[in-house]
């Protein structure tokens, strides 16, 4: 009998699912792009039901596929961008829509807390509070929403709304929940403190499902949800992980130091590092699978969702619309550093710059489509430059290997070049895999008893991108693009 295990990510932009052999080679896979999700310029939210329609058409398709080919599957992982907040009601019905992590409602809630507040949070966390972390989302709505969580019998990620939506039985494991700021990194559980401190009544805690580590079985595929997506009813559903996490572990990149760039709606700048050390001083620490590490992060709403905007509107007014990969195409028509023209890719803001906006910098009469293009290309990276930097200036060490690249924007070659010329560090492409995917069938796998051993991933050379001749042009460029930043700084602090 051939058998696999499926892995589902659920991004901002788009849904893919993947299927995985015994030995962790991929037999198929499928996406779709996901539910708009805006509502005015601070408000981003989802409909979960829309999103749940897709993820379950998503794996219709991969199901009818894997059965016409004689494949049967034995397991099954979700897992999905992290942050924001999945609200559902005792009947597991969403209570309202669901909120992204780029929203920026809750912005002057984080401004509000004095920086020991701040100090501590980290400290217990590992994490910064945010805008769009869910116990700040939770603080927001206690002050202008009540209803609504009076309503709420359950706090989901996404993953975790898609895992209720297969299995009917609310979870949530360390990897997420340690990545939303909810969980102490040394006892493991989630943190009173946390929510006193960022004014949440602790009463609100009775929200948070059951914390699993992400291999768990947590449930199996019900009758309705058979129903939905074609897979047959019972085969074992295990807790998942958060996406900044499931790249890292599709890509093999899970010793300490290891570092993994992922190019998706959000800017991941990853480092695996011991659990039992001081959580390095960025904006994120996960709790890893294996639980001797944690990935610290740098992370920011900065990356594909740039040019997804700018594909939009460059297309608007196209005869046909325009994708990612013909905008990158197209940015190949102009020399490196885009004529001057530099793009600041804050279009969903920037963590560190209270009222951040979308810049672009230098604009002549001679510029067209092409340095437009280039600009957000140019500016997305430059921008993960910045938060590598950080990454490398906190306690964390980064391995001398090369960095894998992952994500959306990973598969552009061109792109991938670009990255190790503005970061100055060679950096290996995807394995033409869907890593997300492929990291939690992996959880899967190894969930209901699978050998892992043959998962491994081997080094490929041929994978590797060297800095190029274009690097010093891009040095030059990173100094221009820092002092910008900051010389913006109090124009947006006034204009926001
Ligand atoms: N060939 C490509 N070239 C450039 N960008 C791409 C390409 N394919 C996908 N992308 C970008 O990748 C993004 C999707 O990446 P993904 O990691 O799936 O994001 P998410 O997880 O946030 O949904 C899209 O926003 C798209 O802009
Ligand atoms: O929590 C987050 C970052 O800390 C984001 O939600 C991230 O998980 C989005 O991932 P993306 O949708 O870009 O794949």
């Amino acid at each position: 009998m051939k058998t696999c295990v499926i892995g589902i990510d659920v991004g901002l932009t788009s849904a893919k699912a993947a299927a995985f052999d015994e030995v962790g080679h991929e037999i198929a896979t499928v996406s779709a792009p996901n539910p708009r999700v805006a509502v005015s310029r601070e408000r981003q939210e989802i409909d979960m039901r829309a999103l749940w329609d897709v993820v379950a058409g998503v794996l219709r398709e991969l199901q009818d596929g894997l059965a016409r080919d004689g494949w049967v599957v034995r397991g099954i992982g979700a897992t999905g961008h992290g942050n924001g907040l999945y609200l559902v009601d005792e009947q597991l019905a969403p209570v309202r829509t669901a909120i992204a992590s780029t929203d920026s409602r809750a912005e002057r809630i984080v401004a509000g807390l004095d920086p020991e507040t701040v100090e501590s949070v980290r400290q217990i966390s590992g994490s910064i509070p945010w805008a769009a972390q869910p116990g700040v989302l939770l603080r927001w709505l206690h002050d202008n929403e009540p209803e609504t969580l009076a309503a709420a019998a359950w706090a989901l990620t996404c993953k975790d709304w898609i895992t209720v939506c297969l299995t009917g039985a609310p979870s949530a494991d360390l990897s997420d929940s340690s990545g939303c700021g909810l969980v102490n990194l040394r006892t493991r559980e989630y943190e009173p403190a946390v929510f006193d401190m960022l004014g949440v009544p602790q009463d609100l805690m009775r929200l948070l499902p059951a914390l699993h580590s992400s291999d768990a079985v947590v449930g199996t595929v019900t009758a309705e949800a058979a129903q939905q997506t074609g897979l047959p009813v019972g085969v074992p559903v295990v807790a998942g992980c958060m996406d900044c996490v499931a790249s890292p572990l599709g890509a093999g990149s899970t010793e300490s130091g290891d570092v993994t760039v992922i190019v998706g709606t959000w800017a991941i700048n990853s480092v695996v590092v011991p659990a039992n050390a001081e959580p390095p001083r960025v904006t994120i620490n996960a709790l890893l699978p294996d639980p001797r590490y944690m990935l610290a992060m740098e992370v920011a709403p900065t990356s594909a969702a740039s040019i997804e905007w700018a594909a939009n509107v460059l297309g608007d007014r196209a005869a046909c619309p325009l994708t990612p990969r013909e905008l990158l195409e197209a940015a190949g028509n102009v020399p490196p550093l885009a004529d001057g023209l530099i793009f600041l890719p804050f279009i969903h803001g920037a963590p560190e710059h209270l009222g951040a906006s979308g810049t672009l910098l230098g604009i002549k009469g001679s510029h067209g489509y092409a340095h437009v293009a280039r600009a957000v290309a140019e500016g997305i990276t430059q921008y993960h430059r910045v938060q590598i930097e950080k990454v490398t200036s906190s306690d964390a060490e980064l391995s001398d290997e090369p960095w894998t690249l992952a994500g959306g924007g990973a598969k552009n070659p061109e792109w991938a070049q670009m990255f190790a010329d503005v970061v100055g560090h060679p950096m290996r492409r995807q394995l033409g895999t869907e890593l997300g995917a492929r990291g939690v069938a992996s959880l899967a796998a190894n969930g209901i008893g699978c050998d892992m051993a043959a998962w491994r991933v081997e080094p490929d050379p041929e994978l590797v991108v060297e800095p190029g001749p274009e690097r010093e042009q891009y040095a030059v460029q990173a100094a221009t693009f820092d002092r910008i930043i900051t010389a913006m700084g109090p124009v947006w602090e006034e204009y926001k």
